[in-house]
């Protein structure tokens, strides 16, 4: 698929450049085609209507006589030969052939995007008509969706069985259609679905009244006369409920308003569930404490390496306790774009460990992909990987190999720890050099809106900063793991975002993590 990674979608602009220049080339020949029909239609007409004004008179003049007789033979032939479907054959054949020689997205990918919208929407609070207008938090992205567009999004959510987006964009589609003077879809096929989806967001009225405007525009229309009988049954039965006390209209709670009665009955953030925090920390709504950020310094590291007194790290603590401490430029810009350009050919869909089965698979839970660096593939790799070493003062020898990650549009990572636990079967096991003990973490591009990396139960969130790395322990000294350090990929809302990591085992550094970074307990 392509859509799980931005780098992989620039392919499509180019299949798409193809189809506008061989669908251009083709309407103007369909143009040219049509103009000529058209003048034989009106030197005909016009000499036709001649004619019939006084036959005899008309076909006396040799002239005349001779354009009639013309206008059956050569005319015509030539007519009959413009018609010669020829150019739609070529352009057929064409349209058929670049299905083998483009790029072109799946079923899969519409739908992928589709759901990558939602969350975006879900997890930012993005309002469905600002997005349909082309606004994310305010600014002006791009040109609008069309009720057509809006429908094919509605449609998405409905064979996902998610209705309440179904409702949200039917709704936004149905407003659209109404405004729009060239018609992109049908109020009829809005409303079947509409209709239906309103009832299964529990409000059987509002989609019984949908329905009955479904069939004043569509009579026979099969399905919504079979829906509105279910519809009245529905009523019918209810009603006998209602006046047991109940009110009809609410037995289905839609995800929106759930959350509203989760959110008032909370109210402290701390007691809130983690998704809650993951989400209101990608959205930069949870602060940290005064008292908590001023403990926080910033400043230039040597440890002991000779070499760092010359070219000091700026390190910068996001957290105490455990320690998460960012590097400030330590990635250049030609070690970045050496990294991208080697993995962008090998980009594949990130996978997941399967918790029981040890399995790599692909989940919608981790959605980017990622391709896999040597150090013996280019100095610059060796050098990023020594660099690393120069950092945390650990050895990267026992270390995974430099992971190279893009996201695309909504990509995002759902809170999980990089460490594996106990019981779990996991691949470290074979690798025979123990647990992830540390992360790092290199921001390779800065995004725009979204993207960030959150500890929802830390309350820190880092901003993708270009050339900037973010370091953690995963395991406490005792090599037990430190379930504070969970953590998340926030989905990218504009932007690309591309980061790498460099996941450090156990093995080695017995004698390192003494003299590293991290002096206190954790
Ligand atoms: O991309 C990020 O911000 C975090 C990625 C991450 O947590 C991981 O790949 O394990
Ligand atoms: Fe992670």
């Amino acid at each position: 698929e392509v859509y799980t990674a931005l780098a992989d979608m620039e392919g499509l602009l180019e299949t798409e450049g193809v189809l506008i220049e061989s669908l251009s080339t083709f309407i103007k020949a369909q143009e040219d085609m049509l103009n000529q029909l058209r003048r034989y239609h009106a030197d005909f007409s016009r000499e036709h209507d001649k004619a019939s004004q006084d036959v005899q008179t008309y076909l006396s003049n040799p002239i005349n006589a001779y354009t009639l007789v013309k206008h059956l033979t050569t005319d015509w032939k030539d007519i009959e030969n413009l018609l010669d479907d020829s150019k739609m054959k070529e352009f057929q054949l064409n349209v058929s052939n670049y299905h083998t020689v483009l790029k072109f997205p799946t079923d899969e990918d519409l739908n992928g995007a589709a759901v990558a919208l939602m969350r975006l929407q879900d997890t930012y609070k993005l309002d469905t008509s600002a997005v349909a207008k082309g606004l994310i938090n305010g600014v002006q992205y791009s040109t609008g969706l069309t009720a057509g567009d809006c429908f094919e999004l509605g449609r998405q959510s409905y064979n996902n069985k998610d209705f309440y987006h179904t409702v949200q964009w039917m709704t936004e589609a149905l407003q659209r259609y109404n405004e729009e003077t060239n018609k992109t879809i049908t109020k009829a096929d809005i409303l079947e679905y509409l209709a239906f989806s309103t009832y299964m967001e529990g409000n059987v009225h509002s989609a019984l009244e949908m329905t009955d405007e479904l069939l004043t525009l569509s009579p026979n229309h099969n399905r919504a006369m079979g829906n509105k009988v279910y519809y009245l049954q529905d009523i019918a039965t209810k009603g006998l409920v209602k006046k047991k006390g109940e009110d009809g209209n609410s037995d289905i709670i839609s995800n929106s308003q759930q959350l509203t009665v989760v959110e008032k009955k909370l109210g402290d953030i701390d007691e809130l569930p983690e998704r809650e925090l993951y989400e209101r920390l990608c959205r930069g709504e949870v602060k940290r404490s005064l008292a908590k950020e001023a403990k926080l310094k910033c400043r230039y590291v040597h440890n002991d390496n000779p070499f760092l007194f010359l070219a000091p790290f700026k390190v910068e603590e996001a957290s105490l306790s455990p320690k998460i401490v960012l590097f400030h430029n330590v990635l250049s810009d030609p070690e970045i774009e050496t990294i991208k350009h080697l993995a962008q050919p090998r980009l594949k869909r990130a996978t997941v460990q399967n918790y029981k089965t040890g399995e790599l698979e692909v989940a919608s839970y981790r959605i980017s992909k990622s391709a896999w660096l040597r150090e013996e593939e280019h100095p610059h790799i060796a050098t990023v990987v020594r660099r690393v070493e120069d950092m945390t003062g650990l050895t990267c020898d026992t270390a995974e190999e430099l992971q190279v990650v893009n996201y695309g549009i909504g990509g995002h990572y759902e809170p999980h720890f990089d460490f594996a636990r106990r019981g779990e079967t996991n691949a470290f096991k074979s690798l025979g050099t123990g647990n992830r003990i540390a992360t790092t973490l290199f921001y390779m591009s800065d995004v725009p809106q979204g993207g960030a990396t959150v500890f929802p139960h830390l309350r820190v969130a880092l901003y993708p900063k270009k050339g900037t790395a973010a370091f953690w322990y995963n395991l406490y000294r005792n090599g037990e793991g430190d379930y504070r350090t969970r953590h998340a990929a926030c989905p990218v809302l504009t932007g690309s975002k591309w980061v790498s990591n460099k996941w450090l085992h156990e093995r080695g550094q017995e004698l390192l993590r003494k003299c590293g970074l991290d002096s206190n307990e954790d």
